[in-house]
């Protein structure tokens, strides 16, 4: 696949033709693969909706909008567009998609950190700070949030990064 890059104000947006949504019972839609991926392949390139810092502290964080944006440049708040939004999360190490915002020109890259085998479900991590009970696929068990707050944040603290990445993470 092209990775493409932008020049003349075009910016390619390769997407695998493998991916595809599923629905997990606690997890909701999540993205899956239909084949392998190697590592460091470009899984995709979602373009963002920003929402400016005042909007979004108004009226964004009070919906639904709160639980897929990621934190933005000046204190703003992006939607991914595409698939961005529906990757699910693992725990910091266990995930196998990492991401990088591009603040320029306004969309965020996802890479597969190793192998990904067929029928695998493609996960960022969030961060430490997550808001919902994680389950988590790879360990195969169901932890409760207060478990998952105790080992991120020694994790964190191991770190010197307490922040939520998803929200907070400047690239
Ligand atoms: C960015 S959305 C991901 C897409 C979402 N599954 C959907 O169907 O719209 C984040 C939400 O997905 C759910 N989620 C993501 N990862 C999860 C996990 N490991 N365990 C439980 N819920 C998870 C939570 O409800 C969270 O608020």
């Amino acid at each position: 696949m092209d990775t493409g890059s932008t020049s003349n104000n075009v910016q390619p947006l390769p997407t695998l033709d493998c991916l595809e949504l599923r629905t997990h019972p606690q997890r909701g839609r999540g993205v899956f693969t239909r084949e392998p991926i190697p590592k460091g392949t470009l899984v995709h390139i979602s373009p963002v909706l920003l929402f400016g810092a005042e909007e979004y502290s108004r009226h964004g964080k009070f919906t639904q909008l709160d639980h897929y944006t990621y934190c933005w440049k000046g204190g703003c708040f992006a939607l991914a567009l595409g698939l961005g939004s529906m990757f699910n999360h693992e725990p910091f190490g266990q995930e196998n998609i990492g991401f990088v915002r591009d603040m320029h020109n306004e969309f965020i890259k996802y890479t597969a950190l190793r192998d990904i085998a067929a029928g695998e479900e493609l996960c960022i991590c969030y961060g430490p700070n997550v808001w919902f009970d994680v389950i988590t696929e790879v360990a195969n068990k169901n932890s409760s949030a207060q478990q998952q707050r105790q080992s991120m944040s020694e994790k964190a603290e191991e770190d010197d990064n307490g922040t939520n990445f998803l929200r907070c993470f400047d690239l």
